[in-house]
């Protein structure tokens, strides 16, 4: 049986102090239920004595959340006590959590006051928390600057005055992981009674090694890790829980250990704690973030839809992310694309991909990401290049501006020959109309101008459908593209392609009339 690692969720009590605004006592109860749900050991969800709202909130959780042991924080001084064990006293299971600064550096400018006089007020903060509890927690803060000898000194005296977890913060994110591992051999080593106690870390990331450290701690033989859920907390953060859940999920082998984390109930967790606590999460955050799942180059495209765990090594469902993302991108290949029309319900006779392709890669280019209702609007509005097309768009070059006339400069190919003209017109989409009348010499009659989006949000296309009238027939043209300009000459261009086709057709009428 591989050693278990509690896990000890402070996003209530650390992971707040570092919000712009306290939580409602509403927000707490509802976070604290859905942290409940990743079935964590410990949820630390407040500091009693620091106001009547943050009393009300971890009694209000003591009383009404299930599972977890229910902790609150305290220093180490009588008053705090008293408020910890009180506001706990509905708890099914309790645990009262005090500290006291140990470093040099925090007993000489902070408490002003001795190791010794500090550890003194440990021992009796955790005799008197006893006295509500057997569940003791004792920290010493800034652990991570504090000579080992002292920590052992400090340590000793708290496991017999009762606390049974003895944390051992990184406060300020200072320490590298072989300074953990080693401050944990030495405890274990060198304290008397220290296997009467669960060695547990509490890591800030000041320097972006919180994980990192608290893997090395376990890996020395710590059992517990304080961590918050997406690393929020004071400064730069916490020990982010989604991340040393994974690692010891998905590891388990390596570092025979396992934690009871629910890892599928994570990505909600992260998302309500990102909207409740205004704290959104960068897309690149391990585990829970926006790209955590979201393959964007072809060749990794390609590799996970032949074999999922060939750019995958957990699933997206294993923490409750509803499925990976294939993102379209400039730097997809075919195979991504055929999937997701495969997908759509496309057969591959329904469009030719040689042409879909290099309209992919230009619009592609243009705006980023390509969205499923591009690709269909694509396909749909035929916006791949028919080689055969008489006119075909090279290039728009409008200008406008409210002060004087639009121009615009259009570059074609006509017959495959490139032409390019330019106009002056109200806007720049009648100037580029007329610039296409003088390099096709046609002009026809606008009958109708539509413009709509074709998706949602900003990354829309813009889609324009003109119904022109030319030799008293009518003709429909449609275009997509991200700039409205574009769309609206792609459209122009395919009423005049039509307006030829319907020439080249009346031209072989007339000649099989004559003979
Ligand atoms: C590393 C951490 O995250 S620790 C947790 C941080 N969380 C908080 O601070 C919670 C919000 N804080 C508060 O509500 C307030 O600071 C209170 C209620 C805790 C204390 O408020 P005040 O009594 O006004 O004290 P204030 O905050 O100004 O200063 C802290 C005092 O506690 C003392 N102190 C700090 N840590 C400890 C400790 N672990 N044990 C005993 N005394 C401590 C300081 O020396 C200072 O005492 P002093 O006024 O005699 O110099
Ligand atoms: C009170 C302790 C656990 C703490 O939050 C810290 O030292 O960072």
């Amino acid at each position: 049986m591989k050693d278990k690692v509690w896990i000890f969720d402070t996003t209530l009590r650390d992971g707040e102090q570092a919000l712009k605004a306290s939580l409602t006592e509403d927000d707490k109860i509802q976070l604290a239920h859905t942290i409940s749900r990743l079935n964590v050991d410990v949820m630390e969800v407040g500091f009693p004595v620091s106001s009547p709202a943050d009393f009300r909130s971890v009694q209000r959780i003591a009383t009404e959340v299930k599972g977890p042991i229910i902790c609150g924080l305290a220093r180490a001084v009588a008053k705090d006590i008293e408020a910890c064990g009180e506001a706990l006293r509905p708890a099914e299971q309790g645990r009262i959590h005090t500290f006291i600064a140990t470093s040099p550096l925090h007993l000489e400018h902070k408490l002003r006051m001795s190791l010794d006089d500090a550890t003194a007020m440990a021992v009796k903060s955790i005799q008197l928390a006893r006295n509500y509890t057997d569940d003791v927690e004792f920290s010493c803060e800034d652990a991570g600057r504090t000579p080992h000898w002292d920590l052992c000194r400090i340590v000793e005296k708290a496991i017999d005055a009762g606390a049974s977890t003895i944390n051992l913060p990184d406060t300020v994110g200072y320490v590298t992981p072989d300074e953990y591992a080693a401050m944990i051999h030495h405890l274990m080593n060198n304290v008397p009674n220290i296997d009467k106690a669960r060695l547990s870390v509490h890591c800030h990331n000041d320097l972006g090694l919180a994980v990192a450290n608290s893997i090395a701690a376990v890996q020395a033989g710590a059992r517990q890790i304080e961590c918050t859920i997406n690393g929020i907390g004071e400064r730069a953060g916490n020990c982010s829980l989604e991340e040393v859940a994974m690692i010891m999920k998905m590891r388990e082998d390596h570092l025979k250990v396992h934690t009871d984390i629910r890892s599928e109930e994570i990505y909600r967790a992260s998302r309500q704690v990102a909207k409740i606590c205004n704290m959104p999460v960068q897309p690149n955050k391990a585990i829970v973030g926006e790209n955590a799942f979201a393959h964007s180059s072809g060749i990794h495209q390609d590799g996970v839809l032949k074999a999922q765990n060939t750019y995958e090594i957990m699933s997206p469902e294993s923490v409750g992310v509803p499925n990976n993302q294939l993102n379209m991108t400039s730097r997809s290949g075919r195979h991504v694309i055929e999937h997701r029309l495969e997908e759509l319900g496309y057969q591959k006779s329904d469009y030719d991909m040689d042409s879909l392709y290099s309209s992919f890669l230009a619009l592609a280019d243009q705006k980023g990401t390509v969205y499923d209702y591009d690709l269909e609007a694509m396909i749909y509005f035929n916006q791949i290049k028919d080689k055969d097309e008489k006119y075909q768009l090279e290039f728009v070059n409008s200008t406008s501006n409210s002060q004087s006339v639009a121009s615009s400069t259009i570059g074609m190919t006509i017959d495959g020959e490139s032409k390019q003209e330019a106009a002056t017109g109200n806007g720049p989409v009648e100037a580029s109309f007329l610039a296409i009348e003088r390099l096709t010499g046609m002009s026809v009659e606008m009958i109708e101008y539509n413009l709509e989006a074709t998706g949602q949000g900003a990354s829309s296309l813009g889609q324009v459908n003109i119904i022109a009238k030319y030799d008293g027939r009518p003709y429909h043209g449609a275009g997509i593209a991200a700039d409205v300009v574009e769309a609206s000459v792609r459209a122009m261009i395919r009423v005049y392609n039509l307006i030829y086709r319907a020439q080249k057709v009346s031209d072989l009428k007339q000649q099989r009339k004559a003979g």
